[in-house]
């Protein structure tokens, strides 16, 4: 295996690598990727650690729901059950099958290791004994193929084991500027995964290995690597539930604002589009939380992946590349001067970033309590159905923003734009306006749209979902939240399809609200769908949950009459 074999696995889904000076390499598209499309699958080099708290819940092979639909095994049993390995008493299989499969392929290798509960150990152990296989030809394509979870439409150009190893080989580890503490700790754990592999019966019997497992340097390599390039896998929902190595997945470079996303189908991960991607344009996910300040992501990007951000969003250059979409913002503030010195000096994005900085929530000296929280979420109003369905000539910006003036602002301004399928360059144009709108116009003290506010508000929402009764109250913080989500994440983002489904269930819910109430949740609804189907897509699991919302929307248009 070698580069130009990668290269040719890239070309056959148009995608190119290229060299870049501070990134290492770059994944450019060579063709148009519409938005919603797979742009690349990748496969696990080794089966993803599912986290303690989780492995009841999940198959420990096909990565299966306890509890879900049975899928195959619907006939006998329709819904999921889990049995757990008798003599680990850790791991849990949906049937004898699955448990062969992990038998034969590792679970045999860390059954022994019970009463440890340390990833690094165990992912460090399952990666040689993959890398070993593979080299000693004990690991083929048939042997090994595979979890039964994979989505076959999408395997239309394979990635070959080899290729997931060679490329593992290639990814970037950082050892030169890793921390000395944490290089001590890995070389602690490498040496401890070695003795373990030569005390037990797992054979090293390749060319390459001589009879031996790799030594401890090379091992602390690997845990570098796995380090810098390891994924959270989530399911449907985006609830985290392992920890993996998905080599080709790794590859993509990091943007606050990413272009593309990572989805997975049982364990194998899908990388997809979020908005049409141009040749010639480089293909990012996101490493953190968009949602996370500047500050703080830069320092997580810093601390983990050894990197100063200079994405579209963090960087100081990024008035030139904005320039262009800001125009009209620009001329518009020309012809009416604020008289005031304004804090325009830099433009799109990064304005996002001020906007969103803040760690108060309610007036100094007084306690944020349900019901300070209930005045504040009390006064917004629920967009009505025909106000989200066309862009309005122009929105204008209220005198002053409060949560309510913010949550109306915001969706009048995006959410026809989302519903109308609007070229990125024109939402983009839109959302710049909005944030020098937020930026420039008198608003509460403290500003009623901060990630901390945001933050008080998801708990407040969840406590009202979870106390029922509370509909009305839990519909308008959704709101709100809905308008924070789609001022701070890219408008396909599934969190934003996600929450709008849960949305519409607590508008559906709400007696009180009537038949506005169900036209409201028929829009959130509709949003939703258009979100998801870019994200999630209309296959497999996340597929599922398309479907799930397409059943919920049939019901609320059967009221509706439709
Ligand atoms: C998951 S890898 C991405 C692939 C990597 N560029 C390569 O060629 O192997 C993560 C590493 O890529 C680099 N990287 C990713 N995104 C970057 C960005 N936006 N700016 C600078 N470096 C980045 C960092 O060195 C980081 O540790």
């Amino acid at each position: 295996m070698t580069s130009i074999d990668l290269a040719r696995h890239l070309e056959s889904h148009g995608l190119g690598l290229v060299q870049d000076e501070n990134k290492f390499r770059s994944v450019v598209a060579q063709r148009p990727l519409k938005r919603g499309t797979v742009v690349i699958t990748s496969r696990p080099l080794c089966n993803p650690i599912i986290f303690p708290t989780h492995r009841s819940l999940h198959c420990e092979t096909c990565f299966r729901t306890r509890g879900k639909d049975g899928g195959d095994t619907a006939a006998t049993s329709p819904v999921l059950s889990l049995e757990r390995c008798s003599v680990c008493k850790k791991r849990y299989y949906c049937n004898r099958d699955c448990f062969t499969i992990a038998w034969k392929g590792w679970h045999r290798w860390i059954c022994s290791d019970k009463d440890r509960d340390d990833l690094d150990y165990e992912m460090l152990k399952m990666i040689v004994m993959s890398i070993e296989r593979l080299r000693n030809g004990s690991f083929t394509e048939s042997s090994d193929n595979d979890t039964g979870a994979e989505d076959k439409s999408h395997h239309v150009n394979k990635e070959t084991l080899a290729m997931t190893a060679y490329v593992f080989s290639t990814l970037m580890g950082h050892e030169s500027v890793a921390d000395p503490g944490t290089l001590a700790q890995y070389k602690t754990i490498a040496t401890e995964v070695r003795n373990q592999l030569l005390a037990s019966k797992f054979s090293f019997k390749s060319q390459t290995s001589s009879g031996a497992p790799p030594s401890v340097d090379e091992l602390v390599q690997y845990l570098c690597r796995f380090h810098c390039n390891n994924f959270s896998t989530h399911d449907s929902q985006l609830f985290t539930m392992a920890e993996g190595t998905f080599p080709v997945g790794a590859l993509f470079n990091h943007s606050c604002r990413p272009n593309a996303i990572v989805m997975y189908e049982g364990q194998v991960q899908v990388v997809k589009a979020l908005e049409d991607i141009e040749p010639g344009q480089e293909v990012c996910t996101s490493y953190v939380d968009n949602g996370v300040q500047r500050t703080e992501r830069r320092a997580l990007l810093k601390e983990k992946y050894y990197f100063d951000c200079q994405c579209p969003r963090c960087s100081d250059e990024e008035d030139k590349v904005f320039k262009d979409s800001m125009m009209l913002a620009e001329t518009k503030r020309t012809e009416e001067p604020s008289g005031e010195e304004t804090t325009l000096a830099h433009t799109g994005f990064r304005i996002l970033d001020d906007l969103i900085e803040g760690d108060q929530d309610g007036p100094p000296g007084l306690k944020v309590d349900g019901e300070w929280l209930t005045k504040q979420f009390g006064t917004i109003v629920l967009p009505g159905a025909r106000t989200l369905q066309s862009v309005g000539p122009s929105i204008r910006p209220p005198s002053n923003f409060t949560r309510a003036s913010f949550t109306s602002y915001v969706l009048h301004s995006l959410v026809p734009m989302i519903l109308m399928g609007s070229p990125l360059d024109q939402y983009q144009q839109q959302l710049f306006e909005m944030y020098e709108a937020l930026a420039t116009t008198p608003h509460e003290t403290p500003k009623p749209f901060t990630t901390a506010v945001m933050t008080n508000a998801t708990s407040f929402f969840n406590t009202c979902l979870e106390h029922g009764g509370s509909w009305p109250l839990a519909s308008k913080i959704g709101t709100f939240i809905l308008a924070m989500y789609l001022m701070i994440y890219p408008r396909h983002h599934p969190l934003i399809g996600l929450h709008c489904f849960t949305l519409a269930k607590s508008l559906w819910n709400d007696m009180e609200g009537g038949l506005a109430s169900v036209r409201q949740s028929h829009d959130m609804l509709r949003l939703s769908l258009t979100i998801l189907k870019v994200s999630h897509g209309q296959s497999g699991e996340n597929g599922a949950l398309v479907t799930e919302v397409e059943t919920f929307m049939k019901t609320v248009e059967t009221e509706l009459g439709f």
